[in-house]
């Protein structure tokens, strides 16, 4: 068993799904699926088209309930939506009539004792975090996509959440924007340190930021197999051409067309 794989088994569990079945009318879309995402365990979540990688995402949010079966953060059952949770879609779903400051001052309306200069520090705060500073007035419509992502990154990580779930944030960006926001998610997680779920149909994006590569079978989707990445931290881009990456991804390539 590698170092790798003990730290992950000697991880708190921060996320624990549990017997999960959900259905949609006839349709399967996950059975049985259990799953433990660590205290700040970066776990990426690969599969075919449809097996249910999203579904899984939206009961974890608590957008969605299973059909039977629990899912659980820190011990308590997810019976909604909560602050402890932040989500990044594929589109960065920003307010279009606020600046990208405007747009992460909001997020934090909800939190309880922040005035609201301190609400626009934190805002600050978060944007350079994401290389957004010089930024803050633009409004949506004058930034790249890669830069409305690193706001809808931002906003999410204003409120400090324990467990970040994305879904293909970065499937709508073209491939040279993409490693670029592949490596600055690596840096923010390496400061923030929360738990994160990454839904991704990129295996190498997978491998490459992940302490762990869920692989689930095609619909109704299950857990097929968990690789554990024992690859260095911080990862550098240079891993990529390593013979231990191209195992990985190879490894994982194979279980996903095999089916
Ligand atoms: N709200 C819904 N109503 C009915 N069927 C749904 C609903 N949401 C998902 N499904 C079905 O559940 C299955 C799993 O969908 P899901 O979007 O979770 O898969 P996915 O792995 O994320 O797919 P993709 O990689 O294409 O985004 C699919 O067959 C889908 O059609």
């Amino acid at each position: 068993m590698t170092s790798e794989t003990l730290e992950t088994l000697a991880r708190e569990p921060k996320v624990v799904v549990s017997g999960v079945t959900k259905r949609f009318g006839e349709v399967v879309a996950l059975s049985d699926v259990e799953l433990t995402l660590g205290d700040r365990e970066f776990v990426s979540v690969v599969g075919a088209s449809g097996c249910g990688k999203s579904t899984l995402l939206s009961l974890i949010a608590g957008l969605d309930a299973p059909t039977t079966g629990t899912t659980s953060l820190s011990g308590h059952e997810i019976l909604g939506p909560g602050r402890d949770r932040g989500v990044v879609f594929q589109q960065a779903t920003l307010l279009p009539w606020l600046s990208a400051l405007d747009n992460v001052v909001f997020a934090l309306e909800g939190e309880e004792g922040l005035s609201r200069k301190a609400r626009v520090e934190r805002a600050r705060e978060v944007l350079d975090q994401v290389g957004l500073t010089g930024f803050e007035s633009s409004y949506p419509a004058q930034l790249s996509g890669g830069m409305q992502q690193r706001v809808a990154l931002a906003r999410s990580l204003s409120y400090g959440p324990e467990v970040l779930l994305m879904d293909e944030p970065f499937g709508a960006l073209d491939a040279l924007t993409r490693r670029t926001m592949q490596e600055l998610l690596t840096q923010v997680w390496e400061q923030n340190r929360m738990t994160v779920m990454l839904i991704t149909h990129d295996i190498e994006e997978a491998v490459f930021l992940s302490d762990r590569v869920v692989a689930m079978t095609p619909r109704p989707g299950k857990v097929a197999a968990e690789f554990a990445i024992d690859l260095p931290r911080p990862r550098d881009p240079e891993v990529l051409g390593s013979p231990e990456f191209h195992g990985y991804y190879s490894q994982i390539l194979e279980l996903i067309h095999r089916g």
